[in-house]
């Protein structure tokens, strides 16, 4: 955690939801206008497909509805993909941008990315901007690296913390149930905030760093309580909202 940036709790539905997740997501809404002490921020991207129907579902409750990826582009021939304006249309308030699995399984550069957190500003979204180091890169001591390298071609100078967010991600822990050490996410988020500082100054300060990689129940208190860690992006465990809620809920008794 960080003294004054209040934590957010992101879920990626990634590639799963159809009509039927609605319900699921109608439990997180609830359980966070209910159940939880109000002590964090809560989003959850879903497939596009979902968007609209997602935020009618939700909109009595604290929870904030996002895309999972835009086009740089306001408009044109760019079939199957989406715009940041699009999803605005359609009731988000956040994207996610350049996360690991858009950056393998499409290419997406750093200067994509950029043009893409950019693209969500336009539009009046806040960005989740990705970074992460490979398991490759992490054995041979390049993590540091390269979230600097990732943060520079991709981090606009312009950025605020009403505009962006970071989320570090090792891509090794996504999805494998593997997670770094507590010292090791402490020295990356120390890492990360100490270049944004270089990058946009003062602001920097302000600007949430979520880990994500196999948060789940029983691991988001040690990770959540780290230094610098100003919340969690979740994948698998979003997807039932007893985990997702467990996992917010581990911000109590930690701030
Ligand atoms: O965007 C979420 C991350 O890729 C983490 O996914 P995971 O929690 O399933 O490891």
């Amino acid at each position: 955690m960080t003294p004054g940036i209040r934590p957010l709790v992101a879920g990626n539905w990634k590639m799963n939801g159809v009509s039927s997740s609605l319900d699921e997501l109608s439990r997180i809404g609830q359980g966070f206008m209910h159940g939880l002490d109000a002590q964090t921020d809560a989003l959850i991207c879903v497939p596009a497909t979902l968007l609209s129907r997602a935020c009618e579902r939700i909109k009595d409750t604290p929870v904030k509805v996002g895309g999972q990826d835009c086009h740089a582009s306001e408009t044109g021939a760019h079939t199957g993909d989406i715009s940041a304006e699009m999803l605005r249309d359609a009731g988000a308030k956040f994207v996610i941008v350049g996360h690991s699995e858009r950056r393998s399984d499409h290419g997406e550069t750093n200067a994509n990315v950029k043009a893409k957190t950019e693209a969500a500003w336009r539009a009046g979204l806040q960005a989740v901007l990705c970074i992460g180091e490979t398991h490759e890169q992490r054995v041979n001591g390049e993590a540091l690296r390269v979230l600097s390298e990732q943060l520079t071609g991709s981090v606009p100078s312009s950025s605020t913390a009403q505009g962006l967010i970071i989320a570090y991600e090792p891509v090794w822990a996504i999805g494998t149930g593997l997670t770094p050490t507590v010292r090791d996410v402490e020295q990356a988020h120390a890492h990360i905030r100490q270049e944004l500082t270089r990058l946009v100054g003062e602001e920097a300060a302000k600007i949430r760093i979520l880990y994500g990689g196999s948060v789940k129940p029983s691991n988001a208190r040690d990770l959540l309580g780290v230094a610098n860690v100003d919340g969690a992006l979740v994948g698998g465990a979003s997807l039932k909202a007893a985990d997702f809620l467990a996992v917010a809920e581990a911000y109590e008794g930690l701030s």
